[in-house]
């Protein structure tokens, strides 16, 4: 028999070829093959349920986690996965783990900051689990400021060895995932000091605990910080504190690609820049922006599918009541999520491109692009999880009260999700990374150093302080060089307003200081554009398929104008476009949604997201969502028995003081 599909009539309204639209979101046929059959696998294996993590204690919870990665690891080893099948396997468990710092820190930091001989000898045991490690950099009273680390490693001459010490309460390890109970190593960054001089902030390798009895080594003080955010989501992982009281390493364990230690203590700094310390965050920002799309994604798909099935009001003559999805209110709060999630995905893709590109460069020991990749990295991390953020909060509200209900998904990847916006860099910190670097480029345009990459386009400066934008009728927003001119004028005459505002301080850290909110949005206004340019970029591209080309170019359109309408005030205000322009934007985006909504079912199905890694019964793909939540109320534990523990002890003492009165 069929299975019922309450989706059915939704999908077929689809106006484009859904199976290639697949191949888009996933970046190519192989990859959309590979990453279909690691979901299904993770999907039909029961090791990996996790219907009932929100239940569990935090030991029991931790244990599963423990069990999953090890049951992970055996199918990796087992079916010969390959790194990038691996990869894939561990997001779709779907549960953060040691594994995520372990493979995405621990082995990219000694990768990128170790010599050959390090690498030689650290990545195979890595590469083998024989060693767990994790990424120990932020302490109990300083994450942001790097700078500002209190761990000293200083060099012994007599014994070759550095000495690890933690001198304050404050310089204790605080935060990294993995160190709390599993990791037997970890990539600790420390001051560096040698003959009494400190040369700021360097990476370490160092033993935490026993290879044989997983006890921490002496010296060493370790252990988890407790409790985080939500029930389950990221109380799977042990994020830990790490005190070391004298503890010694050899020499060769320091990480020394950017500078090195000889045996007579000497310190050289190669040519190399010091910033390539901070290498493996910006490795790790660049990953966060592709997996902002897939959290953003997996919000928009469960909101779009409910909001499917959901009906209120409306009913003509007995009839069925109006899908919410055809209010234009929800259109006009969904739509632009789900705009955003393609977006994101392919600036996703650029960027990967970009940090591939640098990272070549800098084997070639070519370092002129790294300023771009980081004010990228940093500026794209910040936006794009900050948006995500909030829209897995606002595809809650619209999915109304079974959006509260745990088994819609969303309170958990809202828990899980939130701290991206203050790992790998605090979101504000970073725009403000980014708008240095926006200052500087401004600062040197009458200097003949023509502005490349993502900021080309202050080199047309003279142009778009003066042009006008020439729309008369809302579909003139539909051309890319209208809209692509709209966000460069806003981006370089907000760049430029700030950076003339800054050069009235007489002590420009003062200026940058009492501007920096304002500098925040200058940021933002130029990552907004870096978006749409990729978007614009990404259409200019062959794309088969009946009907898929079309689909991303209406989505490219709500991402911009939606952006544009929220902003108004910026656009305005710099005199970008009039405020008749921007309601004829607004004209435009309204029409924009009417050709979303026949395709918004496709749009999310596109994503070929399994119910296993999805976790909602909101967004399951057949859409037979009372059925589901009516059987799953019954499951929680405090429906096991009629009446609850504790209504002897306290409930039924009040309900007889009730009756007692009554009678008096
Ligand atoms: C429902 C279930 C779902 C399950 C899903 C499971 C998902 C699990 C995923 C888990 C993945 C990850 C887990 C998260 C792990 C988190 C790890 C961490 O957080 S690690 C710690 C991160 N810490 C930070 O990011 C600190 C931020 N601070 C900094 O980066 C710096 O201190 C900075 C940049 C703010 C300031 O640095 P500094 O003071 O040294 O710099 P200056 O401002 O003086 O700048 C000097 C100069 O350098 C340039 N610069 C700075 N940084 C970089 C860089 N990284 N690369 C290149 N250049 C850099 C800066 O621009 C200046 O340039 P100049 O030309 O001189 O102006
Ligand atoms: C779930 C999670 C996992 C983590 N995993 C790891 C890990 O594996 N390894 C690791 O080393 N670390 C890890 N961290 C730590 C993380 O990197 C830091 O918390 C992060 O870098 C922010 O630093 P902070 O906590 O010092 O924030 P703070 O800098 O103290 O921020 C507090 C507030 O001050 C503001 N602020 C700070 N500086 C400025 C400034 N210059 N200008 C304007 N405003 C400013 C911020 O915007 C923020 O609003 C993790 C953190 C979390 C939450």
């Amino acid at each position: 028999m069929e299975a019922l599909d309450y989706h059915a009539e939704e999908r077929r309204k689809a106006e484009f070829n859904l199976d290639e639209m697949k191949i888009v979101w996933a970046g190519s046929r192989r990859n959309y093959e590979l990453s279909d059959r690691v979901a299904r696998l993770v999907a039909s294996d029961p090791v990996f349920r996790k219907d009932n993590r929100t239940m569990l204690t935090r030991k029991d919870l931790f244990k599963d986690t423990l069990r999953k990665a090890a049951h992970a690891w055996k199918r990796i080893i087992d079916l010969r996965l390959s790194e990038e099948e691996a990869n894939m396997l561990r997001s779709y468990v779907d549960q953060p783990a040691f594994t995520d710092l372990h493979w995405g820190m621990f082995i990219p930091a000694i990768k990128g900051q170790g010599t050959s001989e390090q690498h030689e000898k650290w990545l195979p045991m890595a590469y083998k689990m024989q060693i767990i490690g994790c990424y120990a950099q932020t302490e109990l009273g300083h994450g942001s400021n790097v700078q500002g680390l209190e761990t000293t490693a200083t060099f012994d001459p007599q014994t070759d060895e550095f000495d690890l010490h933690s001198p304050t309460l404050t310089s204790s390890k605080w935060w990294p995932g993995g160190l709390g109970k599993v990791s037997t190593h970890a990539v600790v960054y420390a001051r560096l000091i040698t003959g009494g001089q400190d040369h700021g902030v360097h990476g370490f390798i160092v033993q935490l605990r026993g290879l044989d009895d997983h006890l921490p080594l002496p010296g060493i003080t370790v252990g988890d910080i407790g409790m985080k955010f939500g029930s389950g989501a990221y109380n799977s992982m042990d994020n830990g504190l790490l005190r070391f009281d004298h503890v010694r390493i050899p020499r060769n364990q320091m990480l020394m690609r950017v500078s090195q230690v000889t045996r007579e203590g000497k310190f050289v700094q190669s040519d190399v820049p010091r910033q390539l310390v901070y290498g493996t965050m910006v490795y790790v920002r660049q990953t966060i922006v592709s997996d902002a799309s897939c959290a953003l994604a997996r919000a928009v798909c469960i909101a779009t599918r409910y909001s499917a099935v959901r009906r209120q009001f409306g009913s003509q003559n007995g009839g069925p009541e109006i899908q919410v999805i055809d209010y234009k209110t929800q259109q006009s709060r969904l739509f632009p999520l789900l705009a955003s999630a393609y977006a994101f995905r392919f600036v996703g893709e650029w960027l990967k491109w970009l940090y591939t590109d640098v990272t070549q460069r800098l084997q070639a020991n070519d370092f002129s692009t790294l300023p771009e990749a980081h004010a990228c990295t940093a500026g794209l991390k910040s936006m794009t999880t900050s948006v995500t953020a909030d829209a897995i909060e606002e595809c809650r509200k619209l999915c109304g009260g079974h959006g509260y209900l745990s088994n819609s998904g969303l309170p958990e990847l809202f828990a899980v999700y939130i701290p991206t916006c203050t790992y790998e860099g605090d979101n504000v910190v970073l725009l403000l990374q980014v708008a240095r670097f926006l200052m500087k480029t401004v600062s040197q345009l009458g200097s003949g150093k023509k502005p490349v990459g993502t900021t080309a386009y202050m080199g047309r400066a003279e142009h778009l302080m003066q042009c006008r934008c020439e729309v008369e009728m809302a579909q003139d927003w539909l051309k890319p060089s209208t809209i692509l001119e709209a966000f460069e004028a806003r981006a370089v005459r907000m760049s430029i307003a700030c950076a003339k505002s800054l050069g009235k301080f007489s002590n420009p850290e003062d200026g940058f200081a009492e501007l920096s909110p304002d500098l925040v949005e200058v940021a933002i206004a130029h990552c907004q554009l870096i978006v749409v340019s990729k978007f614009l970029e990404k259409l200019q591209q062959d794309i088969p398929g009946k009907g898929v080309k079309r689909q991303l170019e209406i989505l490219c359109n709500v991402y911009a104008l939606h952006l544009l309408h929220k902003h108004l005030g910026d656009f305005v205000a710099t005199g970008c476009i009039t405020p008749n322009q921007g309601a004829l934007a607004n004209e435009q985006l309204r029409l924009l949604y009417a050709q979303v909504r026949p395709n918004a079912i496709a749009l999310v199905d596109a994503f070929n997201y399994t119910d296993h890694y999805l976790g909602s019964i909101l967004g399951c793909y057949d859409g037979n969502v009372y059925q589901k939540l009516y059987q799953e109320a019954w499951k929680d534990p405090l429906n096991d028995t009629v009446v609850p523990d504790g209504y002897l002890e306290y409930l039924r003492p009040i309900l007889k003081q009730h009756i007692r009165t009554a009678r008096l």
